[in-house]
């Protein structure tokens, strides 16, 4: 059992570059449980429960980082109305046993062979549950579904703009946060909100409600980098905050404990037989998971994980968090139990491997994402189309919800490959007005961007990346860097490794790609995408 009682601590000195300063300093205060210490030889493997939009998957990782075994499997997308998006959370937990069962299969292992496992998860996405019998009340609402629109512009009325909550919660007060997917739950779902108020009623994000059905309700817990996701963390002091809990009008009994994400109490895996007795080491958000699989652990360290969405992040150090001007969130990166937490700066866009999806499914122009690659890269360019996917308006940096996607520069020339090859071009676009946002904010001239994620099989979008980014892009040799991050931070819990050091030594370079364009090419197709971008905002009233 991971308590407070069992728990060692190991401090570690590295050295931190800031700016060009070179900083001898304390980063990573490990805290290791006796479980590991006791039976190290034979709880040599980590387990990662990476809960993604549109998948889960289980992977198991060995102590040289390697991947072992994993297992996936996806879930279904309800779009009940436009822009509106339900995830089912009971399909979610039944997956994720199937996930574990089979991967703990295919490596042959027992329980006690893992030393703990790590919950990442799809963040903002919002469960309300029984708390006795642990039913969901409503399908869970998604983080990139607009429906709470209408609410958000009150709120924006109420707490004075967009910005509003910026400095309290480092966050735009926008659909994309769990508050107002709340507000929305407790309007709509009869009965909820009384019962909510009498106690009845628990709400997590999916790491809460995973890590509540695997320990059997034990503990009713989030991490701090969910947590802060919601709308009602105040992120200096790292709780829940009793303006904002007023604001959204939020009972504060049915909110879990925030731990931090490396050693916090999340309890003991009892309701899935094939890890039946393994201790939750560490949650993450899969942002936070991906950044910490890709060892960015100096300030001004960045990557971009292209999924669903493209999320850039950004280590910001620990000490007082930077508040964008630029509109990038402000969001805690990771906290080791008993330190304090480390800082990011993070530009959030909604759409980019949607998009391709989209074409694959909507406009029917190819049946796979890699026919659709094919496509794209069968022409040199998009010869000047520029593709706006605002589809449920526009997230960092211009937090626009009246933006919708928009194709502009179309002329009788163009085919479907074109098209295709501006859907790809659009990640890189986006990615690049949030790379600019970050080092206006933080003062850091990013040298190096890692990248991840189901679109960087694609040549053609590395390629376009460095050129519009001006910097050179960097691919991990390890791509499940989301499950490999919580993995690792499992692992420095439970003992497996035992410094921020060694896991840095995990991260092994796969490819580097170089910009080719110089910065007058660049300036004149960033200047395109801004024309773009201007057109496709204020369409939705
Ligand atoms: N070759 C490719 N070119 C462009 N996009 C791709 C390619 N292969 C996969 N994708 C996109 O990558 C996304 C899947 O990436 P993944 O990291 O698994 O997403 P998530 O973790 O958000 O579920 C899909 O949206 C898909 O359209
Ligand atoms: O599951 P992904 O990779 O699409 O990530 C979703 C993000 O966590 C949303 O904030």
């Amino acid at each position: 059992m991971f308590s407070a009682n069992n728990l060692i601590r190991r401090t570690h000195r590295t050295t931190m570059r800031i700016g060009c300063k070179v900083l001898l300093c304390t980063i990573a205060s490990v805290t290791v449980p006796v479980r590991s210490l006791s039976t190290a030889s034979s709880s040599k493997y980590v387990g990662a429960l990476d809960q993604g939009t549109s998948s889960t998957r289980f992977v198991i990782f060995d102590q040289k980082g390697e991947v072992v075994s994993k297992y996936q499997k996806e879930h279904v997308q309800y779009y009940p109305k436009s822009g509106w998006v339900e995830h089912k959370a009971e399909e979610i937990f039944q997956n994720s046993v199937d996930c574990i069962t089979n991967a703990m299969k295919q490596a042959k292992l027992n329980p006690e062979d893992v030393s703990s496992i790590g919950i990442t998860n799809q963040r903002e996405t919002t469960v309300v549950w029984d708390k006795v019998t642990g039913e969901p009340l409503h399908n869970a609402i998604v983080w990139n579904c607009a429906r709470t629109s209408g609410i958000v512009s009150k709120f924006q009325s109420k707490c004075g703009g967009v910005d509003g909550l910026r400095e309290k919660t480092g966050l735009p007060i926008s659909t994309y946060f769990s508050a107002t997917k709340l507000c929305w739950l407790m309007e709509n779902v009869p009965g909820l909100k009384k019962k909510a108020e009498a106690g009845d009623v628990l709400f997590g994000t999916i790491d809460c409600y995973l890590t509540w059905r695997l320990n059997g309700g034990t503990h009713h817990v989030t991490d701090i980098t969910n947590a802060a996701r919601t709308l009602l963390v105040n992120i200096n002091s790292l709780e829940w905050d009793d303006f904002l809990l007023e604001t959204f009008d939020v009972p504060a009994c049915m909110l879990p404990s925030i731990e931090p994400s490396i050693g916090g109490e999340f309890g003991v895996i009892n309701q899935c037989p094939a890890l039946d007795g393994v201790p939750i080491g560490a949650i993450l958000g899969d942002q936070h998971a991906a950044t910490f699989g890709q060892a960015c652990f100096n300030v001004g360290d960045a990557k971009c994980t292209f999924g669903t969405g493209a999320f850039i992040m950004m280590n910001m150090g620990s000490g007082s968090p930077v508040v964008s001007k630029q509109g990038l969130l402000t969001t805690p990166f990771y906290q080791i139990k008993g330190q304090p937490p480390v800082y990011a700066l993070e530009g959030a866009v909604a759409v980019a491997g949607s998009l391709i999806q989209w074409l694959r499914d909507n406009l029917e122009i190819g049946s796979s994402a890699e026919e659709i690659a094919k496509l794209a890269a069968s022409v040199k360019d998009a010869e000047g189309i520029r593709f706006v996917p605002a589809f449920n308006g526009l997230f960092a940096p211009h937090w626009r919800e009246d933006a919708r996607g928009t194709i502009c520069g179309l002329t009788f020339y163009h085919t479907k490959a074109h098209l295709a090859r501006a859907a790809i071009d659009a990640a890189s676009f986006q990615t690049a007005e949030v790379f600019d946002a970050m080092k206006a904010d933080s003062g850091i001239e990013l040298s190096a961007l890692k990248v991840d994620g189901g679109m960087t099989a694609n040549p053609q979008l590395l390629e376009f990346l460095a050129d519009i980014l001006g910097t050179k892009v960097l691919m991990p040799k390890n791509l499940e860097t989301t499950a490999a991050g919580v993995a690792f931070a499992a692992g420095l819990s439970s003992g497996v490794w035992d410094s921020l050091d060694q896991v840095a030594d995990l991260w092994v370079e796969a490819k580097q790609v170089d910009q080719s364009i110089d910065d007058d090419e660049r300036s004149n197709l960033k200047a395109s995408w801004r024309k773009a971008i201007d057109r496709s905002l204020g369409w939705e009233q």
